[in-house]
């Protein structure tokens, strides 16, 4: 019978229980970080379990790391959830790329960045936005507190399979439009629940093009799309990215061999599909309180039409039949596990260079790993936003949420290249506009949402 990459991925890894119920799955990657990682190593100690496979486990320091003083962190639960971490990992023999390495970074970048995400991998993590590492062919999905524990016991979960989505994407994104401004359009014109009780896969000849990169940035957001696992087959691009990593496999041709199996077949149905095409889409802005009310530059924030959208207006102060221009921004936020890659500081440093930082407005930029810091140095990045007034801070996921020292204040409009723009995401009473990275630098540069496409407003592009 005909299957998708999703049925292929799930049938790979069942170890025990029978279809429609729910089934026991093996775990290849567990990855952990300080927040949701404790009860679970509690949960071992007080029945006296080890972790079944540290070798396949791997934690990270990332919600509550400071940006500015790395090792110097003020707020006690923080600097708890930090050492605890520091000490399990220590006694459950867990690789910890620990503040300060080399390997520092968000989770959802370093597990990459380690060629430790792999095609044909089932990859969980306590932390909703797993399903970034679908886009290298791996089933990806959050899972709970009590899950973690579940997983460090036994490497396997109880999951009962969700149905299947095809998503097809296809045509050519003008310039100035990106992955991000793709899924923010599918969110916006489908609404966040519509991915609920569903495995997505991505597919479609701009899927295709993507780097890999880009093609993390719309798995992330899977979740705000309403599914926990979003992927895309794996190809040459996913191949050529992680030839070379440190836990990559070491017959890679051996590899490619199995991981050229994992698409779906051409007759393979999907419970549902829809289709979309890219050609004249514009950049994203999002005006109110769930990533789903967004509009595409130009265009003009919808009626009210009801409670949801009154009480996301009144939290953003602003009015329906006003446009991104007249949003008055006082942040802008480069950072996070959506945008703070590589390719994405590249991106904004394109508009944000020769450019200046007006005076009320804070900008910041913080990449989501040491490595994307280090290869952003390397290229003279930092120089430009620093030139430019944005602050250049150490990697963590700082103003994505507030649980470490950068917040933006209450009643100002950020610009946000993260995922989540929920009321007081970034920081309590914070107004949050989510935006590609470009969109973001351009913004800081000319103190207000620009329309990017148009060549006037970029400095110095190349
Ligand atoms: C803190 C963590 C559990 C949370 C998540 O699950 O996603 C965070 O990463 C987020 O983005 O809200
Ligand atoms: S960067 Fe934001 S979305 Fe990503 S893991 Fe951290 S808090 Fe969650």
């Amino acid at each position: 019978m005909s299957r998708t990459l999703f049925d292929k991925l799930w049938d790979r890894h069942v170890i025990t229980g029978a279809a429609g119920e729910p089934q026991l799955l093996y775990v290849d990657l567990h990855l952990i970080h300080e927040v949701t990682s404790p009860q679970g190593f509690d949960g071992l100690r007080e029945t006296n379990r080890q972790v079944r496979r540290p070798d396949k486990t791997i934690a990270t320091v990332d919600h509550n790391v400071p940006t500015e003083d790395i090792f110097n962190i003020k707020d006690l639960i923080s600097k708890k959830q930090i050492e605890a971490l520091q000490k399990n990992c220590a006694e459950f023999n867990i690789p910890l790329m620990d503040i300060g390495t080399a390997n520092q970074g968000i989770v959802h970048m370093v597990g990459p960045e380690l060629g430790a995400t792999q095609p044909g991998k089932i990859v969980v993590c306590g932390d909703s936005h797993t399903a970034t590492h679908g886009a290298f062919g791996a089933m990806a999905f959050g899972i709970g507190s009590s899950e973690v524990e579940h997983v460090f016991a036994t490497q396997s979960i109880w999951q009962k399979k969700p149905k299947s989505m095809g998503v097809k994407i296809t045509g050519k994104l003008p310039a100035g439009v990106y992955a991000k401004d793709i899924i923010l359009h599918l969110i916006a014109t489908y609404g966040t629940a519509f991915g609920s009780g569903y495995a997505i896969e991505f597919y479609g000849d701009t899927v295709e093009a993507l780097t890999m990169e880009e093609r993390m940035t719309i798995c992330n957001m899977s979740i705000e799309f309403g599914a926990k696992i979003g992927m895309m087959a794996p190809d040459q691009t996913t191949y050529d990215y992680l030839r070379g990593r440190r836990y990559a496999p070491e017959n890679m041709e051996k590899a490619i061999a199995d991981w050229e199996t994992l698409k779906s077949d051409p007759d393979a149905v999907y419970d549902t599909s829809i289709a979309i095409d890219v050609s004249d889409l514009a950049p994203y802005v999002t005006w109110g309180t769930n990533p789903g009310m967004g509009v595409q530059f130009g265009e003009k924030f919808p009626e009210i039409q009801d409670k949801n959208d009154e009480r996301a207006y009144n939290y953003m102060d602003l009015q329906p039949g006003q446009t991104a221009e007249e949003i008055p921004l006082g942040f802008v936020f480069i950072g996070s596990c959506t945008n703070a890659r590589l390719s994405d500081l590249i991106e904004a440093a394109k508009y944000v260079k020769g450019g200046k930082v007006p005076d009320h407005i804070q900008a910041m930029v913080v990449p989501g790993s040491r490595t994307v810091r280090d290869a952003a140095a390397e290229l003279g990045l930092d120089k430009i936003f620093i030139d430019a007034g944005f602050e250049w801070r150490e990697p963590g996921c700082s103003a994505c949420l507030g649980m470490n020292p950068d917040k933006v204040p209450a009643g100002v409009h950020c610009a946000s290249t993260s995922n989540r723009n929920f009321e007081g995401r970034q920081g309590k009473g914070s107004r949050t506009h989510l935006v590609s990275p470009a969109m973001a630098g351009a913004a800081a540069v000319n103190g207000k949402f620009v329309d990017i496409r148009k060549e006037a407003v970029t400095y110095g592009a190349n």
